[in-house]
């Protein structure tokens, strides 16, 4: 007997740039595959543009583009949407509308959830459909379904990540060829890594987004985005970058998620650390995600973190999920947030730092420097002089201390008329 062929689960694409055009390839090369997984065929029901063009590079049929996103979303019998427009609107609109109309949602939009992702969850979980976003996040890694099903059952303290290519690839320009940001930033636009606009990575809000996503996930508790401390990498000399090697050191972008006192405390800024540090290899436009949790111990996740087709395979991924929901007629889980832990304010957070000043080279200016971080309850680990005369520079490493206290130690270091300048202040991670 032939079996009856399945009706296809409809699926509407909004986007077809670097992430959609892969999404919509992958969605024709492997369809037979992707129905073998779901159960049931996926069919592309349309692509949403935001201008009419050639569109050679994806094999569908032309008449499948429309620039009406919001007619397409809001069709009847649209099982699945996915939204790899990227911004807050239409994104949001389109999804909601999506959402409003039955359709399970896949989203790569990091900027979107970590600013309004409550009112998606809430409207996903009204309606009974699927909020999936495994690409919003270091790309192809898997990280998101890891932190939200394998690692349930279990406590995670700390996430520790590389999660914007730009950036890594930056620094690790810096640290291979002793180059300035600036150059480093020239060649990363030059390769295509960094955006005609960089300032979403080299300034950090992009890696915050996405540790603000980590952080909710990791410790069951909303974290919004203005809760996130965040500097970017623009501030990074040639001099840090050396400094850190002559430390045993690498600088990396950090985003940090860990509990604090009971709270969680979410940060994104550049840090010095161990050039042994499972982190520190991670080279080139790579992410890695190094989780600690108290059962599982240490674990780290690394990949491609941003790309067409590698964005696109976590997206697939997602779809397929959905996919297979909807063909079973059930839903996946839901946001988590019964811990609602407090979110701790970054003036609580206690770690190392590494400080460069430009001193006067005179008797008495090393006392007064130290009185300065004594006076805040700040100890210096290590003080070295490089440089003599009008170049004198002391670099110093303190042992571990609030972030509040490092700041009014700056401060007062900053009014000290034998300092000239405070150079650099970088955190000391990572052991
Ligand atoms: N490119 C990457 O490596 C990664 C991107 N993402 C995320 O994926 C999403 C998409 O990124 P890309 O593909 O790089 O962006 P892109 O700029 O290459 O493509 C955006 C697409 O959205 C379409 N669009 C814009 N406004 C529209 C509107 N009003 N109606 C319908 N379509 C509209 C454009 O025509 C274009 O096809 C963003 O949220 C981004 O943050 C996430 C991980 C990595
Ligand atoms: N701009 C991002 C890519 C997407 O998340 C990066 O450089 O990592
Ligand atoms: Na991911």
């Amino acid at each position: 007997m032939v079996e009856p062929a399945k009706e296809p689960l409809r699926v509407a694409l909004l986007g077809s740039g670097v992430v959609g055009s892969s999404v919509a390839r992958l969605l024709v090369e492997s369809a037979d595959d992707l129905a073998a997984r779901v159960g049931r065929p996926l069919e592309i029901a349309g692509i949403g543009v935001r201008r009419e063009r050639s569109r050679a590079d994806v094999p569908v049929d032309p008449a499948l583009f429309t620039t009406d996103a919001m007619e397409l979303v809001t069709r009847p019998g649209i099982d699945l949407v996915v939204e790899v427009i990227g911004g807050i609107e239409p994104a949001r609109s389109l999804i909601l509308a999506a959402i409003k109309n039955g359709a399970s949602v896949v989203t790569a939009n990091k900027a979107l959830l970590a600013e309004d992702g409550a009112t998606l969850y809430a409207a996903a979980e009204e309606a009974g459909v699927d909020l999936y976003y495994e690409a919003a996040v270091a790309g192809a890694i898997p990280i998101l379904r890891p932190l939200r099903e394998s690692l349930v059952g279990d406590r995670v303290q700390r996430v520790l990540g590389i999660v914007n290519g730009t950036t890594n690839f930056i620094l690790s320009r810096m640290t291979e060829s002793g180059a300035g940001f600036a150059e480093a930033l020239d060649e990363a636009t030059a390769l295509g890594y960094a955006e005609a606009d960089p300032t979403a990575d080299v300034e950090g809000f992009d890696a915050a987004a996405k540790a603000a996503i980590l952080a909710s996930l990791a410790f069951h508790t909303r974290v919004p985005l203005d809760a996130v401390h965040r500097e970017g990498i623009t501030e990074v000399t040639a001099a840090d970058v050396a400094s850190a090697r002559a430390m045993g050191r690498v600088v990396k972008l950090l985003a940090i998620a860990e509990l604090v006192d009971g709270g969680v405390s979410v940060r994104v800024h550049p840090a010095m650390i161990p050039a042994t540090h499972p982190l520190a290899g991670v080279g080139d436009a790579f992410n890695a995600v190094f989780v600690q949790a108290e059962a599982a111990g240490e674990l780290m996740f690394y990949g491609r973190g941003a790309g067409g087709d590698p964005t696109a395979s976590a997206v697939l991924g997602d779809l397929v999920a959905a996919a297979r929901n909807r063909a079973g007629e059930s839903s996946g889980p839901g946001e988590s947030t019964y811990a609602s832990l407090p979110v701790r304010p970054m003036g609580d957070t206690v770690t190392r730092y590494h400080v460069s000043l430009d001193v006067d080279d005179r008797p008495g200016v090393l006392a007064a420097v130290a009185q300065s971080f004594a006076g805040h309850g700040v100890s210096i680990q290590t003080v070295r002089q490089e440089g003599h005369a009008d170049d004198a520079v002391l670099v110093l490493v303190t042992h571990t201390a609030p972030d509040a206290a490092l700041a009014a130690t700056v401060e007062e270091l900053r009014a000290l008329e034998i300092v000239r300048d405070v150079s650099s202040v970088m955190r000391v991670e990572g052991g």
